[in-house]
C-alpha cells in the first residue's frame, strides 16, 4: 500500500522506492516530513507540536488568507498571524493518481477552525494536491471563491522549512536585483547582492519574482534544494537566527536555526482579489535539480 492513513496523518510512499515518502498531518494539511531516498529534506523542530494544539514549527505550513499580521483590512486584520489554514484540520480527499502518487486535502468554511471563521466570515474552498515524484515534491493549491456576489481577498504562501547542513556556508541564489521588503530593517529597496548569505536574522520578502527564476539553496557549489514556482510572484526568505529562535517556545533545539532556511513561495506583497465563482491556482515544486545559472540584473 502506498498510502497509510491514521486519524491524525497520511503517509504516502513512492511505489518505486520505499525510502521516498511524504507525511502530512491533517491539522493544517502540514507536510512535516519528506524523505527522498531515505534522506529527510525538510526541517522540523524537535519541539514542534503535532497534536493540533498549535501550527507545526517546521515542514510546510500553509498560509491563508493572510501572510503575517495584517493591519489594514478590517476583516483580515482580525485573524492571527498567517491566517487560519495552518490552524484548521483539513479533510483527506484520497488519491487522485497512482504514479507519481498524488493525494488531495480539502478545507472550507464549514470545517475550518470555528474560532477563526468567527473572525473572518468569508466563504472559500481550498484543495491542496500533493504529488510525490521519485525526485520531487509538488504541492499545488486551488482557491475557489464560491460566492455569487462578493470578491475573495487573500494571500497564499507555502511556508517551506528546508533542511540544510549549516546556514553559515549556505547561499540562496537567483533573487538578485529584486525589489525587497526587509521585515527586520522595515525598509523597502532593490537588493543588489548577487546571492543571499546569512550572518544574522533574515526576514525578507522578494517581490514580483518571475516564475522562471528558479530559486536555489546552494552549499559548496552544489544545489541542496531547488524551488520552482507556478503563479507565485513573491518569495520570502527567513532565518530567525539566535535571538528570534530564543523567543519561540516550539523552536528546538535552540541551535536549530543553523540547520534550516525557509524559502517561502507565495503571493503576499499584495492581495489576490478573486471574482465570484472563480478559481485561483498555484504551486511549488521542490527538488535537487542541477544548478542553473541565471542572468543577474
Ligand atoms: O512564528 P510564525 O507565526 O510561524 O512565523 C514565522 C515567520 O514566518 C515568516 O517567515 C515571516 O516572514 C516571519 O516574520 C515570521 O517570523
Amino acid at each position: 500500500m502506498s498510502i497509510q492513513e491514521t486519524d491524525a496523518k497520511v503517509i504516502l510512499t513512492h511505489p518505486d522506492n520505499q525510502n521516498t515518502s511524504v507525511t502530512i498531518l491533517k491539522y493544517g494539511a502540514t507536510v512535516y516530513s519528506w524523505k527522498m531516498d531515505g534522506e529527510e529534506q525538510l526541517w522540523l523542530s524537535t519541539g514542534a507540536l503535532l497534536d493540533g494544539s498549535k501550527p507545526v514549527r517546521g515542514g510546510i505550513p500553509l498560509v491563508f488568507p493572510v501572510f503575517g499580521k495584517d493591519e489594514t483590512d478590517p476583516q483580515l486584520s482580525k485573524l492571527p498571524q498567517h491566517g487560519l489554514a495552518r490552524n484548521s484540520t483539513w479533510e483527506f480527499l484520497g488519491q487522485t493518481k497512482a504514479n507519481p502518487p498524488t493525494i488531495q486535502f480539502g478545507l472550507n468554511k464549514s470545517i475550518a477552525n470555528p474560532e477563526m471563521t468567527k473572525l473572518w466570515p468569508e466563504e472559500f474552498n481550498l484543495i491542496l494536491t500533493i504529488e510525490l515524484g521519485a525526485e520531487f515534491l509538488k504541492t499545488a493549491i486551488e482557491v475557489e471563491n464560491p460566492s455569487s456576489f462578493s470578491f475573495l481577498k487573500f494571500n497564499w504562501l507555502f511556508h517551506t522549512y528546508l533542511k540544510i547542513a549549516d546556514i553559515e556556508d549556505t547561499m540562496v541564489s537567483n533573487l538578485a536585483g529584486m525589489k525587497v521588503h526587509d521585515k527586520v530593517l522595515k525598509e523597502t529597496f532593490i537588493d543588489k547582492h548577487p546571492v543571499i548569505q546569512f550572518q544574522g536574522e533574515h526576514d525578507v520578502v522578494y517581490e514580483k519574482v518571475d516564475d522562471d527564476r528558479v530559486v536555489q539553496v546552494v552549499r559548496h557549489g552544489k544545489p541542496v534544494h531547488t524551488v520552482k514556482r507556478e503563479n507565485l510572484q513573491d518569495v520570502v526568505v527567513w532565518n530567525p537566527w539566535i535571538e528570534k529562535s530564543k523567543g519561540m517556545g516550539d523552536f528546538q533545539p535552540k541551535s536549530g536555526y543553523k540547520e534550516m532556511v525557509c524559502v517561502e513561495p507565495g503571493h503576499v506583497s499584495d492581495f489576490i482579489d478573486l471574482a465570484p465563482g472563480k478559481v485561483w491556482k498555484a504551486a511549488q515544486i521542490l527538488s535537487k535539480d542541477a544548478l542553473k545559472y541565471q542572468a543577474i540584473q
